[in-house]
């Protein structure tokens, strides 16, 4: 195990999944900065700033630019979790170092290309094809763990 950690690819997907994570978490700060400057709250408790019940209502509502958001940070749950979890068992498996890395860093440039690409409301096929090559890399680490471990 002690060898597992100290070698170059489990480093090399530790900085690259560290990287990805966070701009995953940057996603909270973004929707936060989106629902102050749009005042669009969803809470109650949220808009209690409000001077008035008619100002209140008016700031309790759904804006598109903070659902786009929303929307861009769910598309990372569903593609970053998978990609850590995948990712630390391929990296159990002992692939070369060239390839791992190629693996990693075409993962984690496909998701900045896809935030970018749909928080900007880029016109498509950007945010489609962003997201295929983070999924086939993806589908790429999971195959090759299959193949090294498979026991049915
Ligand atoms: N949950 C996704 C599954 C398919 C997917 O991830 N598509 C990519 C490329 S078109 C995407 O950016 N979908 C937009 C989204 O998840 O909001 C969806 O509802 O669209």
């Amino acid at each position: 195990m002690a060898q597992i950690i100290d070698s170059e690819v489990f480093l090399a997907f530790s900085t690259y999944a560290t990287i990805v994570i966070l701009k995953m978490m940057f996603m909270s700060f973004l929707t936060a900065y989106f629902r102050f400057t749009r005042k669009a709250f969803a809470n109650d408790e949220d808009v209690r700033m409000a001077k008035s019940p008619e100002e209140k209502k008016k700031m309790l509502r759904v804006n598109e630019d903070v659902e786009r958001v929303r929307r861009c940070h769910l598309n990372d749950l569903e593609n970053i979790i998978p990609f850590v979890i995948i990712g630390l068992l391929y990296t159990l498996t002992g692939p070369e170092l060239s390839s791992a890395v190629l693996h990693f860093r075409l993962f984690v440039g496909s998701r900045f290309v896809h935030t970018v690409a749909y928080v900007m409301a880029l016109p498509q096929p950007s945010r489609g094809l962003s997201w295929l090559v983070g999924m086939v890399v993806t589908l790429c680490m999971a195959y090759q763990v299959l193949t090294v471990t498979l026991r049915l």
